[in-house]
């Protein structure tokens, strides 16, 4: 939905996955290289992140910027509202803008803790390799066979679900680009 709203973007991640991957399937070399796809992915995770909490539970009774937090209560970590606030990503919090991940997580924002949609620590999510090689992989096939735009019935209503979704679906025009 980001790329087809954001052309500009589709056209510069296109070009860099035929550059790449020329007329073969990516493999890790290729997908490690895809440096302006992993910035598209980035930034899209963190205005969508899909797991919109998680929850960590106190061990003990503890005090944190003058707030009791009794031993057994659960603290759920809002990842949208962190990923979007405005003194961490600068004025342009809510706009789609990939470049600001042009220096990887670190430089992104005020605080490196401030980007977690595979959450943080020691929990932080076990697959989150795998599942930035499978959003790339198939991101650029799509990006090497189509472009898209979207369709005017395109209703924006992001809803949580199990995970953040689209509320009613996502309409594209598609068209074969290879
Ligand atoms: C875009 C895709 C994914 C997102 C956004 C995501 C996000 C998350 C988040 C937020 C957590 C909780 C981390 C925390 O509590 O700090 C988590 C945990 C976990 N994820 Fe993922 N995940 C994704 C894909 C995957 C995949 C593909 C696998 C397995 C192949 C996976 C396996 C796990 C496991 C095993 C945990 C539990 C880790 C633990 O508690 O020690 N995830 N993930």
């Amino acid at each position: 939905m980001l790329l087809a709203a954001n052309q500009e973007w589709q056209a510069r991640a296109r070009a860099e996955v035929l550059e790449i991957c020329k007329d073969n399937l990516p493999d890790a070399d290729m997908l490690r290289n895809m440096k302006t796809l992993t910035m598209v992915i980035q930034e899209t995770m963190r205005l969508y992140p899909p797991v919109v909490f998680v929850i960590r539970t106190a061990l003990q009774d503890l005090k944190f910027k003058g707030i009791t937090i009794p031993k057994g209560m659960d603290i759920q970590i809002p990842i949208p509202i962190v990923q979007q606030n405005p003194d961490l990503w600068g004025p342009d919090a809510h706009q789609f803008n990939p470049r600001r991940f042009a220096k990887g997580i670190i430089g992104s924002s005020t605080s490196p803790q401030a980007y977690m949609p595979f959450g943080m620590g020691a929990r932080v999510c076990a697959g989150q390799h795998f599942a930035m090689a499978e959003l790339k992989v198939i991101v650029s096939l799509i990006l090497s066979k189509f472009s898209f735009s979207l369709s005017p019935a395109y209703h924006h209503s992001p809803r949580f679900g199990l995970v953040v979704q689209p509320g009613n679906g996502v309409s594209l025009h598609i068209r074969r680009v290879s």
